[in-house]
């Protein structure tokens, strides 16, 4: 699914009015009752009183057409016009009169003395400013603003929280506790840099043209389980363990082998058909009775791998996890990154190990997959002054070797030399030790089991994503933990292939 910029979906909006023959207020009209069937849906309790929050231009329309759908069936609603400008919209003036004609009670604020109290509502809905913000919030708007962030309320934004910037950082807007966008998914809902912003994010179809979305240029996608599912190979009726791939994972060390058997465990439970792990001697042991369906090649040193020599010959490899960054295994990794010719996944240490050795970044076969936390990211490209930034130098690190980079984080981006994908699936269940080793396992699998390097990559981090989805009312957050994300990836398969 396209992520656009507010100009596209400005032209979006307008290509909508001509192709299907509608008025932008029939469009208003549409994205409203969405919002309203949302908000009917979410909150069921009539009694709760809701106050909305709208600004002149057309997401103050948007506010003022929901509040009259809200009390129309039953909700009291309570509007505030908030004047930043004595300029309306003409879509909100035509709503703004025929809200005042429906008795809908509606107060103007135009200073500082016209600041209602908030205690008497429950919840708020904002709708103050939309995707057409073009400056810094100041004035009474801001004041409104800064007034209901205090209000320990419920606060719903339409389309976007007001005040968030749609192509930069962000310093101050609505913090919401749960924003509900119009179709388009917009990337600055999805930074880590608008997290206190934004809050839980929902998408909801309005009904704009298909035709007019497809012909959207970009390079920015939010991950859908439909595309997902798409890509999914189907399994061959005569498939056996020879014909899903062999997966090898090399990493562990003294203390550190939980990693290798995670990453392993996860590599069969996503299909693969053979898995071998290669790991120091003392790792043996371990993964042979943690993991009875794993192949082991032991290294020929007891605490941390010293020379990576095998004769296998594995359809992808997963490297890094648990490996220690000793001297003789930074010496070992650099043998083999010259040898290898399999696709490969770099995690944890073997990403460290890049890190102090940049100039072996030149070894990897093109399309090799970095996984970095921001964290081991910073290690490579260095700082990043803000989200955007950080996505620019992540998109020229990629591009300058010939990388794929899953950056992980509450809505992991993967980033080729062209194209961010942001990924949809996910809780923060997921922050718990060992998450990262298991992701690794799953996206070697399905290189392994011959999928391109980027499906693998969004595969692999849609399903790992999903399996806490899953699992939300059946294991509490919490308590989640790596092996639970492997025991549902089966879980996940089947959601996705419904
Ligand atoms: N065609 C339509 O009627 C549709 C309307 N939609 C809604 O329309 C919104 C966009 O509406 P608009 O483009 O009218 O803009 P907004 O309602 O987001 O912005 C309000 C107006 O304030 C001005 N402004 C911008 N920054 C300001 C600042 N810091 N201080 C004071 N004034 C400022 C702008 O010139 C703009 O006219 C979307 O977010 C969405 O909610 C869409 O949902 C669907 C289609
Ligand atoms: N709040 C969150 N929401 C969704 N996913 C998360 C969240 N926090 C962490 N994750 C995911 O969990 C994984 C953590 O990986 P990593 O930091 O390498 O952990 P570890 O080193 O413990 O294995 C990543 O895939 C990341 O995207
Ligand atoms: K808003």
């Amino acid at each position: 699914m396209k992520i656009l910029t507010a100009e596209q979906i400005r032209e979006i909006d307008l290509k909508t009015t001509t192709y299907e023959n509608i008025s932008s207020l029939e469009l208003m009209k549409r994205a409203s009752k969405a919002f309203f069937d949302w908000f009917t849906t979410r909150f069921t309790d009539k009694n709760l009183p809701v106050s909305v929050f709208s600004g002149t231009g057309n997401n103050g329309g948007d506010g003022l057409v929901v509040a009259r759908m809200l009390q129309k069936s039953g909700y009291k609603v309570n509007v505030f016009i908030v004047e930043y400008s004595q300029h309306y919209s003409e879509d909100c003036a035509h709503n703004v009169r025929r809200a005042k004609v429906e008795n809908i009670p509606i107060k103007k604020i135009t200073s500082t003395g016209d600041l209602p109290s908030l205690s008497g509502f429950e919840i708020i809905i904002d709708a103050i400013f939309g995707t057409g913000l073009n400056r810094e919030v100041t004035g009474i708007a801001r004041e409104v603003i800064e007034k209901i962030n205090r209000s320990g309320k419920k606060i719903i934004s339409i389309d976007v929280p007001s005040g968030l910037s749609m192509n930069g950082k962000t310093y101050f807007a609505v913090h919401a506790t749960e924003t509900v966008t119009m179709q388009i998914p917009k990337l600055a809902l999805y930074l880590p840099d608008n997290r206190n912003f934004t809050g839980e994010v929902y998408l909801i179809n309005i009904g704009l043209n298909e035709t007019a979305i497809s012909d959207a240029k970009t390079a920015f996608y939010f991950i859908t389980k439909q595309e997902i599912k798409e890509l999914l190979k189907p399994l061959d009726k005569f498939a056996h363990k020879g014909t899903q791939g062999h997966s090898l994972l090399i990493g562990g060390s003294i203390g550190k082998m939980g990693s290798v058997c995670l990453a392993s465990r996860a590599a069969l439970k996503t299909g693969c058909g053979l898995v071998t792990a290669y790991v120091p001697k003392c790792g043996t042991s371990v993964l042979q009775s943690a993991f009875p369906e794993a192949m082991v090649v032991e290294d020929r040193n007891d605490t941390h791998i010293t020379g990576i020599d095998f004769t296998i010959h594995p359809d992808a490899v997963g490297a890094g996890v648990g490996l220690s960054e000793s001297p003789e295994t930074q010496h070992a990794f650099y043998r083999f990154l010259q040898q290898n010719k399999s696709p490969l996944v770099i995690d944890a240490d073997g990403l460290n190990i890049l890190s102090k050795n940049k100039e072996w970044l030149a070894l990897l076969p093109s399309r090799t997959i970095l996984t970095p936390h921001p964290k081991e990211l910073s290690r490579l490209i260095g700082v990043w002054n803000e989200d955007y930034d950080k996505i620019y130098k992540t998109r020229e690190f990629a591009k300058k070797y010939r990388l794929i980079i899953v950056l992980k984080g509450a809505y992991t981006l993967i980033i080729d030399s062209e194209n961010v994908y942001v990924n949809s699936s996910g809780t923060p269940a997921l922050a718990t030790a060992g998450s990262g080793d298991v992701l690794t396992g799953i996206i070697t699998s399905l290189l392994a089991q011959g999928y391109e390097p980027l499906d693998a990559a969004k595969a692999g981090v849609f399903i790992h994503g999903l399996t806490a989805n899953l699992s939300a009312t059946k294991i509490h957050a919490r308590s989640f933990t790596a092996s639970d994300i492997i025991d549902n990836i089966g879980n996940a398969y089947f959601d996705i292939e419904k």
